[in-house]
């Protein structure tokens, strides 16, 4: 019986890519940087015994030459450990993961570079009258807890929505749960999706807040991604086409748009997240792959710029991943990576071009090297021939290559 488990953490890159100065982001490296930050301040080291047992300190050794701090002693892990470079063009979320899933994406997704005026002015006129608005607010690059402090007043007293960009392809629209409406809100993505048609956007983002200008507005776990369908078919359909089962938690379905999901599990926050995995994981069956983003790693440590938070999250995580390691049978397979890096000590508040890690473990999988590889395609290959299916479109096998 041959099961397994994908654990995206969003974010986590180990160290600037070979190719990172072109994305002005030669220099970045999310885990090392953390590692400093938390050994440098007055709690002392990041301490992650799993995660090291897995190989992630050794895997950014490997990206980088050097060791993190705290880490300088990790001994040699238990498990297959790596690290891997992106092929595709960007630092975004969704190429991130479909690469991981096989599908190396050919083009760079289109963007809204100017940092004012981001957004062309017949395509909010088109989400004006298509979604009855009064007007926007925003039409910039921000950083969305930002932008709704700076704006969320005013989106409040006169209904305009908030929209924004970054670095990433993407179109954000924020706005007041109870004040504009939650349902109206995906309403105003799902117009704004099918006008970007012809601008080649990523993902629409709809970024609902809660509170009030005296006591501060704050996100809600009710963000949704509305995500191009990935170009090919993915690990995730070829699961399915093998009679398997996908399970998705957290953000995986959006990102795919549900394209290969069988099942759908949302859940906000990590520890929600950790806990419907290992409710997935209790209940699949042979063949299934069970799947799961930690964005918050990402949302609200690496964008937010705060790297003694993303030490923090990182030593959370690690300690639940016992729970996950003793759920694991015969057959099972555990892979770890991440999608992009977001460097929380880095200029700014965008993605940072990175080589991600890779980690597998299973009961009987011998430990060894995996060095490295020059795509993410080589996790989801590595998936694929554990589960028995036919090779995906790209990837070199890591259980054999
Ligand atoms: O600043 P917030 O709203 O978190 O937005 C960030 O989150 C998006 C998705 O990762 C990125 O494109 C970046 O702009
Ligand atoms: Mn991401
Ligand atoms: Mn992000």
């Amino acid at each position: 019986m041959a099961r397994a488990v994908w654990l995206v953490l969003d974010s986590l890159g180990i160290g600037n890519a070979p190719d990172a100065a072109d994305y002005g982001d030669a220099g970045a490296d999310t885990f090392g940087h953390i590692a400093a930050a938390c050994a440098a301040a007055a709690r002392g080291p990041l301490r992650l015994p799993q995660l090291t047992r897995l190989g992630l300190p050794q895997a950014h050794a490997l990206a980088t030459g050097r060791a993190a701090a705290g880490f300088e002693d990790a001994p040699a892990p238990q498990g297959l450990w790596g690290c891997m470079a992106e092929r595709a063009c960007g630092k975004d979320t969704p190429s991130g993961h479909w690469e991981s899933a096989g599908v190396v994406l050919d083009r760079p997704f289109g963007l809204f570079a100017s940092p004012q005026d981001s957004f062309p002015p017949e395509l909010l006129d088109a989400l004006v009258a298509r979604a009855g608005l009064s007007g926007v607010l925003g039409d910039c690059h921000a950083s969305g807890t930002e932008i709704i402090a700076r704006l969320g007043g005013e989106h409040v007293a006169i209904g305009k929505p908030i929209v924004y960009t970054s670095a990433d392809s993407v179109f954000q629209v924020a706005a007041h749960e109870q004040a504009f409406g939650l349902e109206r809100l995906y309403e105003v993505c799902r117009i704004t999706r099918e006008l970007l048609e012809p601008y080649d956007i990523g993902r629409v983002i709809a970024r609902p807040f809660t509170g009030d200008a005296r006591t501060g507005f704050v996100r809600t776990g009710n963000r949704r991604d509305y995500a191009l369908p990935p170009p090919a078919p993915t690990l995730l359909d070829a699961v399915c086409a093998a009679g398997g089962e996908v399970v998705a938690v957290g953000k995986i379905s959006d990102i795919f748009a549900a394209r290969g999901v069988s099942r759908k599990l949302p859940a906000s926050g990590h520890d929600a997240l950790f806990d419907t995995t290992l409710a997935a994981l209790a209940q699949a069956g042979d063949g299934a792959l069970v799947a799961t983003n930690f964005v918050d790693f990402d949302s609200v440590y690496g964008h937010r710029r705060d790297a003694l938070g993303y030490g923090a999250a990182l030593e959370a995580f690690d300690a639940r991943l016992p729970q996950l390691l003793d759920a694991l049978r015969p057959g099972d397979l555990l892979a770890l990576s991440a999608d992009h890096g977001c460097d929380p000590t880095w200029p700014g508040s965008d993605h940072t071009r990175e080589r991600v890690p890779l980690l597998a473990f299973g009961p009987g999988l011998a430990p060894r090297a995996l060095g490295r590889r020059d795509s993410f395609a080589d996790l989801g290959q590595g998936i694929a021939t554990h589960l028995g299916l036919p090779p995906l479109a790209a990837g070199r096998c890591f259980l054999t290559d």
